[in-house]
Formats: C-alpha cells, sequence, structure tokens
C-alpha cells in the first residue's frame, strides 16, 4: 500500500513546498510506506506519474489545478488511486471534493479515504477533471500567461482583464451537443466536471463528477454593462436565471469556429479551431473524504 507524492515545489508560489514537509512529517508519525517525487517543470508530473501508475497503489498531487492536471494525464488508464492535497494558488478542483482544505483532515482522506470512481473529461487528446472552456474566460487566460512575464501576479491579470473586457466581440461557434445543435455569437462556454474554476467562480452550480455528464453552460455575447452585472453573479453561481444563459447536461459537445480560439482546459491553455470533448464515465478511481 505505497503512497507516491508528486509535489510541484513552484506551486502556490512554494506553498506546496511547505506542505511537503508537513506530510513527511505526519507519514513519519504514522509509519507509512510512502515517496515523494519534486517536479522539475512543466509536463514532468505526467511522466512521473505514468512511470509509477504500475508500482504506487495511491498516486497523490500536491499541488494547484495545473500539477493534478498532469497527474491525472499519467495515471489515466492505469489502476492507481489518485489523492488530491491543494496547494497550488486557485484549487478550484477541490473545492469540489473537500468540505473545508485543511490539510490535516485532506492527509486522513489520503490515508484512510474512500475510493470511488469518477468521470473524467476530455478534449481532444487531453483529459480533464474539473472544467475546460472556450470565450473571453479562456482569452483572458491565455493573455495574462504572456502578461504576467512583465507585470506582477494580480496587476496583470486586472490589465488583461480589462484589456479583453473593451476589445472582445464574442466568437461565432458552431456548437453541437448530444441532442441539438446551434450556431451563437458566444461570451463563452463551458464543458463542465467540476464546480469551480478560475479561482472559485461557479459557472455550473449543479455540475456532478459522478453524474456521467457534463454540465455545459452558455452565455451569449452580451453589451459591455451587462458583463459586469453577468461577473458578479458568475462568482456566485446564480447567474443560471438570466435569458442569454443557458445551461446544457451532455456527454459529448463540439465547439468549432472560423478561426482559432482559446480552450482553457483545467487552467491551461492551447489553441484550436475545433475542440471535441467527450465525458468518460467512472474513469478514475479517487480518494474522498469518508461523509462525502
Ligand atoms: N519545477 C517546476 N518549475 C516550474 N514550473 C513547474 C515545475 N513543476 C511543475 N511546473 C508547472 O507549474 C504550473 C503551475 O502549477 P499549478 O497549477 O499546480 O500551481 P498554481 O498555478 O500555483 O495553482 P492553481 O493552478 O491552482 O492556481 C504547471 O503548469 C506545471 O506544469
Amino acid at each position: 500500500m505505497s503512497i507516491l507524492f508528486i509535489v510541484n515545489p513552484k506551486a502556490g508560489n512554494g506553498k506546496a513546498l511547505k506542505v511537503s514537509d508537513k506530510i513527511q512529517e505526519k507519514m513519519k508519525i504514522l509509519k507509512k510506506d510512502y515517496e515523494i517525487a519534486y517536479t522539475k517543470g512543466p509536463e514532468d508530473a505526467i511522466t512521473i506519474a505514468r512511470e509509477a501508475s504500475n508500482s504506487f497503489n495511491k498516486i497523490v498531487s500536491v499541488g494547484g489545478d495545473g500539477t493534478l492536471n498532469e497527474v491525472v494525464n499519467g495515471i489515466a488508464g492505469s489502476r492507481s488511486i489518485l489523492g488530491v492535497i491543494p496547494a497550488g494558488t486557485g484549487n478550484d478542483f477541490a473545492k469540489t471534493i473537500y468540505p473545508s482544505l485543511n490539510i490535516d483532515d485532506i492527509l486522513k482522506t489520503i490515508i484512510d479515504g474512500e475510493v470511488k470512481s469518477i468521470d473524467i473529461g476530455k478534449c481532444n487528446n487531453k483529459y480533464f477533471i474539473n472544467i475546460a472552456s472556450a470565450g473571453i474566460d479562456a482569452e483572458i487566460a491565455h493573455r495574462v500567461q504572456r502578461v504576467k512575464k512583465l507585470l506582477p501576479g494580480k496587476l496583470a491579470y486586472l490589465n488583461t482583464l480589462l484589456k479583453t473586457l473593451v476589445t472582445y466581440k464574442g466568437i461565432d461557434f458552431n456548437i453541437k451537443l448530444d441532442d441539438v445543435s446551434f450556431r451563437a455569437n458566444t461570451l463563452l462556454i463551458t464543458a463542465s466536471n467540476g464546480k469551480f474554476y478560475g479561482g472559485g467562480m461557479i459557472p455550473t452550480p449543479d455540475a456532478d463528477i459522478k453524474d456521467g455528464y457534463f454540465d455545459v453552460c452558455h452565455i451569449k455575447n452580451l453589451s459591455k454593462i451587462k458583463i459586469i452585472a453577468l461577473l458578479y453573479k458568475f462568482l456566485k453561481g446564480t447567474h443560471t436565471q438570466i435569458k442569454e444563459v443557458t445551461i446544457f447536461k451532455t456527454k459529448r459537445l463540439s465547439i468549432q469556429a472560423n478561426k482559432n480560439f482559446i480552450v482553457n482546459i483545467d487552467g491551461e491553455t492551447l489553441e484550436t479551431n475545433e475542440a471535441n470533448f467527450e465525458i468518460n464515465k467512472e474513469f478514475i478511481n479517487i480518494l474522498l473524504p469518508r461523509n462525502k
């Protein structure tokens, strides 16, 4: 019953390193068989998780949503059990599965939690555990990554948010779900497995990681004033009654445009002119708190 902790030393501006000290302390006290691997750069967690998936019973991501996404892509298709220790800046997926982000409680789950099968999304060839999206949010996420090299984090985000808000003209998407197809000038569209993204926003309040479906939030492009009003509701998940917002449940989603657009997958971005999403029901075994 050995456990591998995959720690991203850069996650949460070094928070993951502190959490890793705590993990080691606890494991020694409990005399548990464990190992720790530190990632050396982007995508390293995929390789580490893939190579470890035959020899470790539990593989635990210690970092943010980006590290978790990589660990999921590494263990996909194996029998390893996934553990999630949030130690990033956003930790959006952890908010879906844990009632609180207290590290001591979460360590109890890693050692003695209940193993359950949950759904995993796939976008083109990449798996995701939480939320994928396209539209204004993905454009902002993509641009922030570039601006971050020039400005500090929060300033980079605010600067990009304002600039994108002013210039965004909507994207004309051809959208195909299980039962319906339509074309719409779109503010944003999500394929959600988890509930939270972007540091706690709630696009699909009823998303369920065990129901075998994506919850899709589609929002038609809006005037700038309406976007600002929507943002407040979107943060709390109370936007679903607005007339330009539609929520669907679907197993498949396809979005296509005449020009390239950005897709945000668990917080990482890629550029394409067609994104095909499918849900893989009960695809990964994960450790969840016993009362969940
Ligand atoms: N040693 C490393 N040096 C630099 N980057 C790394 C290293 N190891 C992993 N990474 C990359 O760091 C990125 C960010 O990690 P992660 O998303 O887990 O943390 P975060 O950004 O602090 O948290 P969150 O996504 O929850 O806001 C990932 O895309 C990952 O590929």
